[in-house]
């Protein structure tokens, strides 16, 4: 398979290491100077993973030029279903993860399972804990978000997310956002009484299971159309 790489920072840099040692090609590889349509339009799949201000138009691009695109960049899903529509009108491919790791897509399964089994139980109060490198543009963590998306779903007592300095209500699902060294990213939900506490942590030791997700991700997705995510590619259940 060729690959484009939108974005070659950190993620960009661990994903090429990956695409080489699974036998794939890196045919281009664009950084903040920007996509150039005749190198992206070289490969079968783009694989982005590059700042939230500019992930918006370097999907846009290449739906635009018939590369079906995996991206993993967060940040910016304000603007998802205008590339979800782009993509259905342009026949394209797209998968979007919050997170692409393994670990972190069976971690949301047990998230979702726990909101479901606290449900009945109010004296317990839920709150989320994410920690990450001091580089990170955005807070909270898209992954964070995809957790408290799913833990509200199940919990009737949270109407809404919010980060823990602007959390007004019991009914707000607090997040901290803590920023510490180098920490590529660790995810925690407890619920808390005054009896006990429950939590859950997934506690990633580096990059790889990323990288591996996502090009595993674009695998799946080279030579398809349509828009999928990563319960498709890990074929997990819904
Ligand atoms: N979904 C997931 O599983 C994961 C998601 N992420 C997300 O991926 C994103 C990138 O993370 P990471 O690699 O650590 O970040 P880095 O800061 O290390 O890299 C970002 C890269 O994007 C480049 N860039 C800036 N502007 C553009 C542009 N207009 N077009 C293309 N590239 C551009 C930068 O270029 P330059 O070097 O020239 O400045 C840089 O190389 C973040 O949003 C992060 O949250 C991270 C890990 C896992
Ligand atoms: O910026 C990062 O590094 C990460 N970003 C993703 C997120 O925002 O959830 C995934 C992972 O936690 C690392």
């Amino acid at each position: 398979m060729k690959v484009a790489l939108v974005g070659y920072g950190k993620m960009g840099k661990t994903l090429e290491k990956i695409l080489v040692d699974r036998g794939h090609e890196v045919v281009a590889r664009f950084g903040s100077e920007g996509t150039q349509v005749s190198e992206l339009k070289k490969a079968d799949v783009a694989i982005e993973f590059s700042v939230p201000e500019a992930a918006y138009g370097n999907l846009k691009t290449c739906l635009e030029s018939g590369v079906p695109i995996v991206t993993g960049t967060t940040g910016w899903l304000d603007r998802y279903d205008e590339i979800v529509s782009l993509c259905q009108e342009k026949n394209g491919g797209l998968i979007y993860a919050s997170n692409f790791s393994l670990g972190v897509n069976l971690f949301f399964a047990l998230n979702r399972y726990l909101a479901d089994l606290m449900a009945p139980y109010s004296d317990y109060n839920a709150e989320m804990t994410e920690i990450h490198h001091i580089h990170k543009l955005d807070a909270p963590s898209g992954t964070a978000i995809s957790l408290a998306e799913d833990l509200i779903k199940g919990l009737p007592q949270k109407d809404k997310w919010a980060l823990k300095e602007n959390a007004q209500s019991d009914s707000d699902l607090s997040i901290e956002a803590i920023r510490e060294n180098e920490v590529p990213g660790t995810h925690s939900i407890r619920y808390s009484s005054a009896i006990d506490d429950i939590e859950i942590t997934h506690t990633a030791h580096n990059r790889q299971g990323f990288a591996l997700g996502a090009v595993i991700a674009a695998e799946y997705l080279n030579g398809k159309q349509g828009v999928y995510s990563m319960r498709d590619v890990l074929n997990l259940p819904s």
